[in-house]
């Protein structure tokens, strides 16, 4: 080897050195080594030396409005110290909101006077609505009682599970043959493996995948992120099939804008992937049109009720991604939207109940008055 060629080795050692102490600590983006990479400036590539202006920039901090706006969304979505709506200040503001979004349990005889000679077709997302939000996403069970109104309800009414989760993961949670199931936002769609019969229209076992093509690049961004996460504590990647969550509940906050730049800088070796936010986690989609209102527009259709009056769909959700569905509802002006949330949020749903145990009585209600 000679004189050069060891100098130039032991540069590149040096700059590797020092990006993977900086890259190692707890926000993955430390200043530590900033020293050390600023006396290799003139070695830098054009990436390293970016990589460089964001360490000094504290982890990412200041890498762009996108990354803000997404940890804003996050935070929104679901605020870290819940507030019960009782220990809110009696505003004006809160009084117009919960007069705008009425409690759906308060609000009962009315939404099923509205609903009388309709079809009730029932639309349940999983987490933070059927369950409880928890810390570990693969423990998020939901409680027996919860899972025999869910089968009670399913006697009664053509009830689907809308979920973000992969549909396999979610029916392990939920267990009940008898329901419709769209996993991935939607992107995967399968009927019922029981037949029930709701008036004999059951199209079970329909299936639809909508993003068929995309298994591959998510598969290939899913390896990129573990990697690329590794070493931020707490942070969770979860494959969901046809869609991805970056999950933020377990990292320090001072360290989510360094994830998130992270999870921005992979997108953005992916133009045909797009990103939306939930409760702490970042989701990566294909940029295809379809999301749970388009799900909930399949569905009523699997069930013969496309362009039908005599249907009233009812969608819980929790989470900014219902929001599409309780937009379709909106828009047609039939059934009704109930978001699932302690805390005053922007929503287009109509209604609102506190957490999964008014959800529970909600779905018990459902059952009674079917029964009268
Ligand atoms: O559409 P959903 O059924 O509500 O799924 C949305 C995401 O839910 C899960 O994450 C959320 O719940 C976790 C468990 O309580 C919680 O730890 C996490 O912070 C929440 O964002 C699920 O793990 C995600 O994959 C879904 O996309």
């Amino acid at each position: 080897m000679t004189n050069q060629n060891v100098v130039a080795a032991d540069v590149k050692s040096r700059i590797g050195m020092a990006i993977a102490v900086a890259m190692s600590n707890s926000c993955m983006l430390s200043r530590q080594a900033v020293p050390e990479l600023a006396a290799l400036g003139g070695f830098l590539s054009m990436s390293q030396k970016k990589l460089l202006k964001r360490i000094e920039n504290g982890g990412g901090r200041g890498s762009g409005a996108k990354v803000s706006a997404w940890i804003d969304s996050m935070r929104s979505s679901s605020p870290t110290r819940v507030k019960s709506t009782a220990s809110i200040p009696e505003t004006h503001e809160k009084d117009s909101w919960i007069l705008h979004h009425p409690s759906a349990l308060n609000q009962f005889e009315k939404i099923t006077q509205e609903s009388k000679g309709k079809q009730i077709v029932m639309f349940l997302d999983y987490d933070g609505t059927l369950s409880p939000i928890v810390a570990d996403p693969d423990r998020a069970f939901m409680t027996k009682k919860m899972r025999a109104a869910v089968k009670d309800v399913a006697r009664h009414y053509p009830t689907a599970i809308v979920s973000g989760r992969s549909r396999s993961k979610v029916y392990k949670f939920v267990r009940l043959a008898e329901l419709y199931y769209a996993g991935s936002h939607g992107m995967d769609i399968k009927g019922p493996t029981k037949i029930l019969n709701y008036n004999e229209v059951g199209n079970q076992g329909v299936l639809f995948q909508a993003a068929n093509e995309f298994l591959p690049v998510i598969d290939e961004v899913y390896k990129v992120l573990l990697k690329k996460t590794k070493s931020v504590p707490g942070a969770k990647v979860e494959n969901n099939k046809f869609c991805l969550s970056v999950h933020f509940r377990c990292v320090d906050e001072k360290c989510w804008a360094a994830l998130a730049e992270q999870v921005r800088l992979v997108l953005n070796e992916y133009p045909k992937l797009r990103l939306t936010q939930g409760r702490k986690v970042l989701e990566i989609r294909p940029t295809i049109k379809w999301d749970k209102g388009k799900a909930l527009e399949y569905l009523l259709e699997s069930l013969g009720y496309a362009n039908s009056s005599d249907v009233f769909p009812i969608y819980i959700g929790d989470d900014r991604t219902d929001e599409d569905a309780f937009k379709v509802l909106k828009n047609s002006g039939q059934g009704i939207g109930i978001l699932v949330s302690k805390v005053q949020k922007e929503t287009s749903a109509s209604y609102t109940l506190q957490d999964p145990s008014e959800v529970e009585q909600f779905l018990r209600r459902l059952v009674e008055w079917k029964g009268l």
